[in-house]
């Protein structure tokens, strides 16, 4: 088996180190790292596994290490990484070019643009190799990120627009839920009826996305009725920019991944 050191046991890193343990990997080959003592005290009560200050013993015991903390605060935790082993990047933004320069010539890494859903192992997780990470660092990032959800390989270009679509996309519609439920509760329904009507209503609707593979536009139109009341709700959509005011967001938090690079 494969000891795995994640630096930074934070939302994503904390998440991702469940789902390696619900996954069945070993709890004594798992270490996590964290800054402070209560954060470790806590995470220690929440996973079976190692939880430690000191990035340079968990990576000395190491095979892998995945780095999860926020792209400004890598630098000491590539420091600790060390070379010669795999280093898995989960921050959003930071090339493998820059991974390689700071981890030095023939380093072996990969990107991966993940989510939040891996605290319910439902995640979608994009990984892309460095210059010189193998099939094999490749096979084992992803045997390690499918124990959260589902994992695909995309060359690294796209990795910014993958963290606009993907690694935020659930703030889409968290978004989305918090002002329906809103209006709901204006236009009559319970709040926590109205936050289950559209809870299940998404969930629905995404399963069907899926089975069906079928186009949203079409999906959509067969809710529309004729001179119903969709139609209506569609103009009033239509006429304040929704679409204009999405897209504008996927473009932006784009553009913000590139910069990103640049903090680390
Ligand atoms: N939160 C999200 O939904 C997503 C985050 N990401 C990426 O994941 C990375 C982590 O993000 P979050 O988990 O949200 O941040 P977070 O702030 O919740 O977690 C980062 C953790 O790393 C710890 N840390 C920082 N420096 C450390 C060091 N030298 N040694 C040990 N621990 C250290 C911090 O104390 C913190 O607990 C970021 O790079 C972000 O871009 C990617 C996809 C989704
Ligand atoms: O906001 C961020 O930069 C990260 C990337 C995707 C989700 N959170």
């Amino acid at each position: 088996m494969t000891t795995v050191a994640i630096i930074g046991g934070g939302t994503v890193g904390g998440a991702l180190a469940g789902a390696i343990l619900r996954g069945g990997h070993p709890a004594d080959q798992l270490i996590v790292t964290v800054r402070r003592e209560e954060h470790a005290a806590r995470l220690r009560a929440e996973l079976a596994c190692e939880v430690l200050l000191d990035n340079a013993e968990a990576t000395r015991r190491a095979d892998v290490v995945i780095v999860a903390t926020k792209p400004q605060d890598i630098g000491p935790a590539l420091e600790a990484a060390g070379t010669g082993r795999l280093v898995v990047s989960m921050a959003a933004g930071v090339t493998t070019a820059v991974l390689e320069k700071r981890l030095g010539p023939e380093s072996r890494v990969v990107r991966v643009m993940t989510n939040t859903g891996l605290m319910v192992d439902q995640a979608m997780s994009v990984i892309s190799p460095g210059r010189h990470a193998t099939e094999a660092d490749l096979d084992l990032a992803e045997t390690l990120l499918t124990s959260g959800g589902r994992v695909i390989r995309l060359p690294e270009d796209q990795q910014d627009a993958v963290s606009a679509l993907s690694g935020h996309g659930a703030a889409y519609l968290y978004f989305i839920v918090e002002v329906l439920t809103q209006a709901g509760v204006y236009a009559g329904v319970a709040q926590p009826i109205a936050r289950e009507l559209l809870i299940q209503t998404m969930t629905g609707a995404t399963t069907l996305l899926r089975e069906s593979g079928q186009h949203p536009v079409e999906l959509r139109e067969a809710i529309m009725s004729r001179g119903g009341a969709t139609i209506s709700a569609f103009r009033e959509i239509e006429r304040h920019n929704v679409r204009d005011a999405l897209f504008d967001a996927v473009m932006a938090a784009t553009r913000r991944g590139a910069e990103l690079s640049e903090l680390a």
